[in-house]
């Protein structure tokens, strides 16, 4: 199948400073892929490259197999940047038929654009007193004019609150299963673990990691947590049968690699009735992120 999006081999430089090193990825039809990096990994730096507003240093990018920023390419590729801006005296629905108008479309098509986001109710209301959800849900109607084949989303939920973010992303999900492919940029690894098929984590420029949550999961072989509490009186005891376990409190924790977890529950198993209770907790997805980024606390 032909790629919507081809990433090769992609550097570029500012001066002294390469943002994007040898960067390779595609992106298939109907493909929802999460970018994620931590603050000047390069994620702008590559959405930029991919709209055409920058070009590459070295490397190639291809839209449906046009150059970046060619009508060609422009016409099938949809941008929502972070922050949405529209002019506050216009309504939704005039802020729409604007922009279909510049692009070339019937401006009644704006009225579906807006229930296709949810904001029927709101069209005729000026944006000056939309909530910054309701502007991102009007920045992400603009995005869908012309029937995109790729929707570029530069941190689309920063700001929403969490019923918003699962209504935009259940409108991405529509999107997709419409056959259009999606790259968006997060710093949340958490939010977009269900909502994306592939995560492609940037590192100081350099492409560190590509896969879906469960790969990403098995690279890491990170290890896994167990915190057992103990019957009333046996906390020695279960120090004294699993060595490595920590007193926490009333708890014991003790943590193995994934290839010994069996053998590890095995031996908590021995214990019988002297556990009351046994937790086992798998990496967390910021551990793994913090893993492929070589960053922690981001
Ligand atoms: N026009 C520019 N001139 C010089 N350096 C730049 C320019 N644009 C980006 N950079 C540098 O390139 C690196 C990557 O920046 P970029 O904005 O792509 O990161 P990012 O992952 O989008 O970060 P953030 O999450 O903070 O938005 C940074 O070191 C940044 O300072």
């Amino acid at each position: 199948m032909t790629s919507t999006l081809t990433i090769s081999a992609l550097t570029k430089r500012f001066g002294a400073v390469t943002a994007l090193k040898s960067v390779s990825f595609d992106v298939a039809p109907a493909e929802r892929v999460a970018l994620l990096g931590h603050n000047g990994a390069g994620k702008s730096t590559l959405i930029k490259t991919v709209l055409g507003l920058i070009a590459p240093s070295e490397g190639a990018v291809s839209v449906l197999g046009h150059k970046p920023g060619s009508p060609e390419a422009r016409r099938q590729v949809a941008y929502l940047p972070e922050n949405v801006a529209f002019h506050p005296a216009l309504t939704g629905l005039e802020q729409l038929q604007h922009y279909l108008i510049l692009r070339g479309e019937n401006p009644r098509q704006a009225a579906d654009l807006l229930a296709r986001v949810g904001l029927q109710d709101a069209a005729k209301r000026r944006i000056g007193t939309y909530s910054k959800g309701m502007r991102q849900r009007v920045g992400l109607a603009q995005a869908l004019i012309g029937h995109p084949r790729l929707l570029v989303l530069d941190e689309p939920t920063s700001g929403l609150d969490p019923v918003s973010r699962r209504r935009f992303y259940a409108l991405l999900d529509e999107l997709a299963a419409d056959g259009a492919s999606i790259l968006l940029s997060s710093h949340a690894l958490t939010e977009v673990e269900a909502r994306t098929d592939r995560i492609v984590i940037l590192s100081d420029g350099q492409l560190v990691s590509d896969g879906s949550l469960a790969e990403l999961r098995r690279r890491a072989d990170l290890p896994v947590a167990l915190h057992i509490t103990p019957h009333n009186g046996y906390a020695s005891d279960i120090a004294d049968h699993l060595p490595g376990a920590i007193r926490v409190g009333n708890a014991l924790h003790l943590s193995c690699s994934q290839d010994d977890k069996l053998a590890t529950l095995a031996r908590v198993a021995e214990l019988g009735d002297k556990v009351a209770e046994l937790e086992v907790l798998p990496p967390s997805l910021e551990d793994i992120y913090s893993h492929f980024s070589g960053r922690t606390g981001q």
